[in-house]
């Protein structure tokens, strides 16, 4: 089977800064104080192969849409390897849309962005609009879209953008039944074509009906791969005994995990990136661009 992506030992870390003046600082390496680091993804390993159709599941927090971002190329991982064999699409709500373009002209830009060509977009342009079915708002800027609008563009212009590797993170979550049926039905014909699909929802049913396999991330890290009635079973039976947790439990368990992927890194982090405020090249710059600028004010002030 031919490998389509490929994840092994992906980080991503996230700054964490209290004030915006020390993201700032931090920008120019002028702050001492580093700024916590969170790890989103710690050792994020796997394989999804060609016509494979896997689906992504874990409670809010745990790294889904970080993991497609980095497969739609939005974001790139902090360390690790990735490899991804074919052209992706992402779709999840308002993914690559232009808000102060309209849905015309968004169609046009993400087909351009896709290499299709301008005969081609011509041509596909009213399927895509009729598959999207907002009437006149096709012509209305992005940003006057409702959420289930975006969605529905958005969906209608990547499945007919003809990618080797769709990405659906959470876009039919917020589709009326109607379209999400629509949006399932092409998934299917996704799936008979021999495509690959990365599949986000937070509904059971349709991991179980859609996915061969399932991944399960829990706090940045992958807790079970399999097949998806296992998997998501497993997964439901983790959440029905988090939900009987009272409220306070719930949050010391969720805080206890959470700290896990705050800690870890600050403590490699201040060994790797400890530095003075003023190191010596910052010194450098101060010595020979002083005289530089004193001599310019002179000169300009002389005149
Ligand atoms: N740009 C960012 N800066 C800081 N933290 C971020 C950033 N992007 C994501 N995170 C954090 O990384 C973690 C993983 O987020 P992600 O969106 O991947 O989770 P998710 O599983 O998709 O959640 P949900 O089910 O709520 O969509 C979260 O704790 C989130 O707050």
């Amino acid at each position: 089977m031919k490998t389509k992506v490929k994840f092994k030992s992906v980080y991503k870390t996230f700054e964490l800064h209290a004030k915006k003046s020390e993201k700032i600082l931090n920008l120019f390496s002028m702050s001492k104080k580093k700024g916590k680091e969170f790890l989103a993804l710690k050792d994020i390993s796997f394989e999804i192969f060609e016509g494979e159709t896997v689906g992504l599941v874990g409670l809010n927090g745990s790294g889904k849409s970080t993991v497609s971002n980095i497969l739609a190329g939005v974001i790139q991982p902090s360390t690790g390897h990735v490899e991804i064999n074919g052209e992706t699409s992402l779709i999840a709500i308002s993914a690559g849309l232009n808000g102060s373009l309209t849905g015309i002209e968004n169609i046009e830009l993400k087909c351009m962005m896709h290499g299709l060509t301008k005969e081609k977009i011509k041509e596909i342009t009213p399927t895509i609009v009729e598959f999207a079915d907002i009437g006149n708002y096709i012509n209305q800027p992005v940003k006057d879209y409702s959420s289930g609008m975006k969605s529905r563009l958005g969906f209608a212009i990547s499945v007919h953008t003809d990618p080797d590797i769709l990405i659906i993170d959470e876009a039919l979550s917020v589709g009326d039944s109607t379209f999400t049926q629509k949006c399932l039905n092409k998934m299917d014909e996704f799936k008979e074509q021999g495509k690959t699909i990365v599949f986000i929802s937070h509904s059971a049913g349709q991991m179980k009906e859609f996915c061969d396999r399932v991944i399960w991330l829990h706090y940045g890290t992958v807790k079970e791969t399999g097949s998806s009635t296992e998997v998501v079973e497993n997964y439901q039976n983790f959440t029905k005994w988090f939900n009987k947790l009272s409220d306070a439990d719930k949050r010391a368990h969720k805080q206890e995990m959470i700290s896990t992927q705050v800690s870890e890194q600050v403590e490699k982090e201040s060994k790797r990136n400890h530095r003075p405020i003023f190191n010596i090249n910052f010194l450098k710059n101060i010595v020979v661009l002083t005289p530089v600028i004193v001599l310019g004010v002179l000169m300009l002030t002389s005149y």
